[in-house]
C-alpha cells in the first residue's frame, strides 16, 4: 500500500528506489533491533536498511596532508570514491575458446547491449579496458542488481555466469590485474604468489603459464600460491580448479616465513653418472601482493568507510617489509618481484619500497616500468610522506616519542633514519625528549591543538630513492579501484643471502 509517512526516511518511493539503484553498493543491514522488528512504522518494508556512511574526516584530513592527488582534483577523487565500482571481467587467455568469447563480446554484446542504459552513464556499456593486451579484459557498467533484474541483459547475465563457471572468463576488480601484467612470466617460469587467496591474481598467472600450450600437453613452468588463511586457500582451490591444471602447487605457511624448498637437479642437468645435488628452489618470479588496510577497495567495500584510521596502515608496515624480503630472498638472481596493495597509504606502499632497497644494498633495483602498458593511467609514487600517530603529524623518526618507538619505527619515514642514528652522528640530546619540553610524554601527546601546524615545525624528510618509479592508480583516473604496485629486479643475491643458502644445503 501506498506510501505512509512513517515507512521510509524521506523521499518518495521513486526517489528511494532511485538512489538504491545508483548507490547498490552502499547499503547495510545493521544490527537488528528487536524493538522496532514489528512496529507499523517499518510495515516490513525496507526494515532495518541503511545507507553506508561513505565518508571519514580523519581519511579526508589523512590523504590532503600526504598529496596523494592535488588539491584540485580532490572534489572529483572523493566523489568518484563514493561511487559502487563498476564490474570487470577477463577472458582466460589460455581457454581454447578465448578467441570465439572476444569474438562474441566484440561483435554481438557490445552491439546488442548498445540500447541499454547502463548506471554508470557511459555511451559504451561494456568496452575493453584499453591498457590489457588483445581486448581480454572487459569493463561492465552494469550493476550486478541491473544485470540480475532487466529482461533485456537475461541473455549477457547468462553468458557471463556460465563462462565463468566454466573458467572461460573470471570476474576481477580491474586494477587487480594489474600486478600480474608487470610480473612478465613466461610459460617455463617458476612463480611464487606469496599472499595468493582468494586467487585472482593465481588464476591469471595460470593462464599465462598455460598460455599457447596445444590442448593435452603440460608447461614447464609452475605456480606455487600461497596464503596464511586456511579457509580462504579453500577460496582459491576453488577458484584455480576452473583451470583444471597440474602446475599448481597451493600452500598454506606464513608469508615471511615461507620454507626454503630443496630440490634435487634432473640427472640430464648434471650428467647421468653423478648423485644430484640438492639445491634451494628459488623461483624467476614473485608476487608480493601483500595484506593491507585495503583503503583502495571503498568503492567495492563501502564498510571500509567507518572502519578506516590511520593506524591500520601503520600496523600492517612491518609485517609487508618482512613478506617483501623473504619473497626476495626466494627470488632467483636476474628475477622479477613486484610488490602490490590495494591501499594508498604511503606507510604500506613507498615506506616499504624504500626499506627494501635499503635492505636490499644495491643488490636490488626499482624498475622503470613507465613504457610498459602506457594506455594505463598511473601516477609516479611520492618522494615525501608523513606519518599519522595518536592524532598527531610526525615527520622524522625523531619527533617520535620514546613511548611510540617499538610501533613508530624508522622505515616508515622516508630517510628511513632512526632516532638513535641521529644521535650517534650529532652526539646530541634526544631531539623527541626536547619537543616533549621534559614532561610527560602522553600530556604532550594529548595537549597537541593543531597536529598540521605540528608537521609543519617538524623537518620534512625525503627519499633519496627513486621511488617516482613506483605506480599509483587511483579511482578517478579510469573510473576504477585503487592500487599500487612496484617492480623489483634482483641483480645480486641480497646482503648475508650466500651464507644462508650454503647453511640451507648443509642441513
Ligand atoms: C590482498 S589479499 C591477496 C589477494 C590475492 N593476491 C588475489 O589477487 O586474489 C592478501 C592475502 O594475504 C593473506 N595473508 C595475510 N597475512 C599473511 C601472511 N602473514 N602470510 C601469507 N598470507 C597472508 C590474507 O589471508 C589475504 O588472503
Amino acid at each position: 500500500m501506498g506510501g505512509g509517512g512513517g515507512r521510509g526516511r524521506g523521499g518518495s518511493r521513486t526517489q528511494r528506489r532511485h538512489f538504491r539503484q545508483n548507490r547498490e553498493n552502499v547499503w547495510k543491514r545493521p544490527k537488528s533491533d528487536p524493538s522496532s522488528e514489528n512496529t507499523n512504522e517499518n510495515n516490513g518494508e525496507n526494515r532495518g536498511w541503511e545507507p553506508f556512511a561513505t565518508q571519514n574526516p580523519a581519511f579526508d584530513e589523512y590523504y590532503k596532508e600526504q598529496g596523494i592527488v592535488s588539491p584540485e582534483e580532490w572534489d572529483a577523487f572523493i566523489e568518484v570514491l563514493r561511487k559502487p565500482l563498476p564490474a570487470a571481467f577477463r577472458i582466460n587467455s589460455s581457454s581454447q575458446f578465448c578467441s570465439d568469447i572476444r569474438r562474441q563480446l566484440e561483435d554481438d554484446f557490445m552491439i546488442s547491449l548498445q540500447s541499454e542504459v547502463s548506471e554508470g552513464g557511459e555511451p559504451q556499456p561494456i568496452r575493453p579496458l584499453p591498457w590489457y593486451p588483445e581486448n581480454l579484459a572487459w569493463h561492465s557498467n552494469f550493476s550486478r542488481m541491473q544485470l540480475r533484474k532487466n529482461q533485456t541483459l537475461e541473455r549477457f547475465h547468462e553468458f557471463l555466469k556460465l563462462e565463468n563457471e566454466i573458467g572461460n572468463i573470471t570476474r576481477q576488480e580491474a586494477v587487480s590485474m594489474v600486478p600480474p601484467l608487470f610480473l612478465d612470466v613466461r610459460p617455463d617460469h617458476f612463480v611464487l604468489d606469496m599472499c595468493a587467496a582468494p586467487g585472482s591474481k593465481t588464476f591469471q598467472l595460470l593462464e599465462i603459464i598455460h598460455r599457447s600450450m596445444k590442448p593435452g600437453s603440460l608447461p614447464d613452468g609452475l605456480v606455487v600460491a600461497n596464503d596464511l588463511d586456511v579457509q580462504r586457500c579453500n577460496l582459491l582451490i576453488h577458484q584455480t580448479k576452473r583451470m583444471c591444471t597440474a602446475n599448481l602447487i597451493v600452500t598454506n605457511h606464513e608469508a615471511q616465513h615461507f620454507p626454503g624448498c630443496r630440490a634435487k637437479s634432473t640427472a640430464s642437468e648434471i650428467g647421468a653418472e653423478m648423485e644430484p645435488p640438492i639445491s634451494q628452489l628459488v623461483f624467476d618470479r614473485v608476487l608480493c601482493d601483500v595484506p593491507c588496510s585495503g583503503d583502495g577497495t571503498l568503492r567495492k567495500a563501502p564498510d571500509i568507510w567507518r572502519k578506516w584510521h590511520a593506524g591500520l596502515g601503520n600496523g600492517v608496515h612491518p609485517l609487508q617489509i618482512q613478506i617483501a624480503m623473504r619473497g626476495l630472498s626466494l627470488l632467483k638472481v636476474g628475477g622479477r618481484m613486484v610488490y602490490s596493495t590495494c591501499s594508498m597509504n604511503p606507510v604500506e606502499n613507498e615506506a616499504v619500497v624504500a626499506e627494501i632497497l635499503r635492505r636490499g644494498g644495491g643488490s636490488v633495483e626499482l624498475i622503470d616500468v613507465s613504457s610498459e602498458l602506457p594506455q594505463l593511467v598511473r601516477r609516479p609514487g611520492l618522494k615525501k610522506w608523513k606519518i599519522r600517530d595518536k592524532g598527531r603529524w610526525l615527520a622524522s623518526h625523531k619527533n617520535v616519542s620514546k613511548y611510540r618507538k617499538s610501533v613508530i619505527v624508522p622505515s616508515m619515514f622516508p630517510s628511513g633514519r632512526s632516532f638513535t642514528e641521529q644521535m650517534d652522528a650529532n652526539g646530541s640530546m634526544e631531539v623527541g625528549e626536547k619537543h616533549e619540553n621534559g614532561g610527560n610524554v602522553e600530556d604532550a601527546l594529548q595537549s597537541t591543538d593543531d597536529p598540521a601546524t605540528v608537521a609543519n615545525e617538524q623537518e620534512e624528510e625525503v627519499s633519496d630513492f627513486p621511488l617516482e618509479r613506483c605506480m599509483r592508480i587511483v579511482p578517478h583516473d579510469q573510473n576504477g579501484g585503487a592500487f599500487f604496485i612496484a617492480v623489483f629486479h634482483k641483480h645480486s643475491a641480497l646482503p648475508g643471502e650466500f651464507k644462508f643458502l650454503q647453511r640451507v644445503e648443509v642441513l
